[in-house]
């Protein structure tokens, strides 16, 4: 599979907070037309919508209070395609069980999020994912201060998983817990494949999600 195939796509990044450049660079790279989103006008016209890492409290104020949050609830609903990475997936996420006071997201995915799971920072770490629904060759991934998907519903289809216990997080869930999911449209990963050179999320989304 090439970029080639994706030429013409106009695809969306979210750009009000986050690693709104190194989405934009994979995106270009795999031949997609790429827009900065920062208002509802951005929105029009779009073939997908990436939101970035970043910090999904601040992207969750800056978006309401500039105006853009219900315009992006709305282009969800109506079955915008849209790949959220890290603070990406937590504004996707229908539910964040420890939200800083009063924090929203725009939901869309049929998800309970816990933000932070594998620790702060200095707790972030690299390791090969198997999906095999993505890629043959096992996806290189960072998780940095990282959301774990506590509950998917039933529509939600997980495309991987980590052991638990990779968390130096006292708070961490049990298990096995999923750090790729897609229900429909929507595409979430808990790491940042747009910060590794990796970028079959990227080649996955434009080809098998946007078409
Ligand atoms: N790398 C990231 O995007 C971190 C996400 C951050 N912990 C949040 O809550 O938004």
């Amino acid at each position: 599979m090439t970029g080639g195939h994706n030429t013409g796509s106009l695809v969306g990044v979210f750009a009000l907070q986050g690693d709104v450049a190194e989405h934009v660079r994979v995106l270009t790279a795999l031949g997609a037309r790429v827009r900065p989103v920062r208002s509802a006008a951005d929105l029009a016209g779009l073939d997908g919508l990436v939101i970035p890492g970043g910090e999904s409290s601040v992207m969750d104020k800056l978006s309401r209070l500039l105006g853009v949050a219900p315009a992006i609830r709305q282009a969800i609903g109506e079955g915008l395609p849209v790949y959220g990475t890290c603070a990406g997936m937590i504004m996707l996420a229908e539910s964040i069980a420890n939200p800083i006071a009063g924090q929203q997201s725009f939901g869309g995915l049929d998800i309970t999020v816990q933000r932070n799971a594998f620790g702060g920072q200095v707790e972030s770490f690299e390791t090969a994912l198997e999906v095999p629904e993505v890629s043959g060759d096992p996806v290189h991934a960072v998780f940095i201060r990282a959301p774990a998907v506590l509950r998917a519903g039933p529509d939600v289809q997980v495309l991987a998983t980590v052991p638990a216990s990779r968390s130096g997080n006292p708070e961490r869930p049990a298990g096995d817990v999923p750090v790729a999911v897609r229900q429909g449209r929507l595409l979430a990963t808990s790491f940042h494949p747009e910060v590794t050179g990796d970028w079959s999320f990227h080649r996955y989304f434009l080809e098998h999600v946007i078409r």
